[in-house]
């Protein structure tokens, strides 16, 4: 594999308070990044380089850490920006359970799993958390088109056993074999990039058998596990009403064993405070989705009283409730919200560079990926991305660019430019573990 060196501005999140954007150089070896430093410090050692392949940005450009989507739909990529005017548990039963329930097609999930991972790559998307539908050989085909453009990923068989009116669901021991079955056969792919995750829908589909069954494979194979929580008011009250035992919607989760620090919880609009440090204590993440959050009219998550109160929190798009597969759109649907709930007084909103974490760091610690993506250090796996604030035909290009100031604002420029308007034009590299998957440059 190739041996880079990347010379120019540098952007990584080292916490969600502190952005490390630099003018420097950062060498990439097997797909490992191995040295990052000035330019001096690149000067005085040029010799150790030479059969490098050097990739000089130019003055609009800068490298940053690949986006991470903490939680997201595959299957329900056709239905995108359909059906938003109705509530959560309308929508599913209406727009999103009739379409997941056609991914038993195996050719049908193939095309659109193939569109799917493409597009979140250009899109610099370079780890996925999925859902699939309730089809083992469907969310194979997931699986395959991951390892096929080289996305990492992390892909959920979906498990259901609660009667809807359209079928979609099985019965108890089925999902729990074909779970199992799944990940076995995920696991024969011996794919570095792609893992299985357990992920049972959320406490609406799911009774406290399947759940606990679930949660037992999920320990067996030491795998993630995913779900919804606390999303909507209405799920929340009907959640209450199954589990008459459980005072809380968390609750009837850590009845089953699944809120460990492996688990990701999407949504969590409405945690209660000892929700919230039961999460903290328990190492579970949030995946934050304000995109289909306000089109559902779900709620506002208070995503600062979140991490005030030590929950892990990464974004999601959460297609086809989001109508945006891209995580740009979540940063910045992330910074509205909160911004809203500021605006009400509730809270500090978070800021562009807070958002730049929960898009990469932060996304990498909810999925438990931390040790190896999620911002630039030496050992960590190179998965990144080359942006062109100013790209050709790109959002910006026919605003006049103001002259920089010195080094430190035109930095501060280029990267808020991106994260404000950019889009996938202003992409032209994305890099997975060192290999390109895009390359417009
Ligand atoms: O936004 C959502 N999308 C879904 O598919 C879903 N399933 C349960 N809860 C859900 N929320
Ligand atoms: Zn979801």
């Amino acid at each position: 594999m190739s041996q880079l060196v990347f010379v120019g501005v540098i952007a990584s999140a080292r916490s969600l308070k502190d952005l490390n954007a630099f003018t420097g150089y950062l060498s990439v070896e097997s797909g490992v990044i191995t040295s990052i430093g000035t330019k001096e410090e690149l000067d005085n050692q040029k010799n150790k380089f030479k059969d490098f392949k050097f990739i000089h940005l130019e003055s609009n450009q800068f490298l940053m850490p690949g986006l991470i989507d903490c939680h997201t739909h595959a299957p329900q990529f056709p239905n995108i920006g359909l059906g938003l005017d109705r509530p959560l548990l309308e929508w599913l039963d209406k727009y999103t359970f009739p379409l997941e329930s056609q991914y038993s097609n195996i050719d049908f999930a193939s095309s659109v799993y193939n569109t799917v991972v493409q597009r979140l790559l250009i899109n610099g998307t370079t780890t996925a958390c999925y859902f699939g539908s309730l089809h083992k050989e469907g969310c194979l085909e997931l699986v395959k088109s991951a390892i096929k453009y080289k996305q990492r990923a992390l892909v959920g068989k979906v498990s259901m056993n609660i009667k809807n009116n359209i079928g979609y669901y099985n019965d108890t021991q089925t999902e729990l074999n074909q779970t199992e079955e799944f990940i076995q056969s995920v696991l024969e792919f011996k794919s570095e990039l792609v893992h299985p995750i357990v992920t049972p829908r959320f406490a609406v589909s799911c009774d406290h058998e399947l759940m606990c069954g679930l949660s037992k494979i999920a320990q067996k194979y030491n795998c993630r596990i995913q779900s919804h929580v606390s999303e909507n008011t209405k799920e929340i009250e009907h959640v209450l009403k199954c589990f008459s035992e459980c005072t809380t919607y968390s609750h009837v989760y850590d009845q089953c064993g699944i809120l460990t620090k492996k688990c990701i919880m999407a949504h969590a609009v409405y945690l209660s405070k000892k929700e919230m440090e039961l999460f903290a204590s328990k190492g579970v993440s949030v995946a934050h989705c304000p995109a289909s959050n306000t089109r559902l009219r779900s709620g506002l998550c208070p995503v600062r009283r979140l991490i005030d109160n030590g929950v892990t929190v990464g974004l999601g798009t959460d297609v086809s409730g989001g109508d945006s597969a891209t995580i740009l759109d979540a940063m910045r649907r992330a910074m509205d919200v909160s911004t809203h709930l500021e605006l009400l007084g509730n809270e500090e909103a978070i800021t562009w560079k807070e958002a730049f974490y929960l898009a990469t760091l932060g996304g990498a610690k909810a999925l438990n990926l931390d040790e190896k993506i999620g911002n630039f250090a030496v050992g960590k796996e190179f998965d990144a991305l080359v942006i062109d604030a100013y790209s050709k035909n790109g959002p910006t290009d026919d605003y006049v660019y103001p002259l920089p100031a010195d080094d430190e604002e035109h930095i501060l420029n280029i990267l808020q430019r991106f994260l404000y308007v950019g889009d996938d034009r202003n992409i032209v590299q994305v890099y997975v573990k060192g290999e390109i998957v895009k390359d417009n440059l």
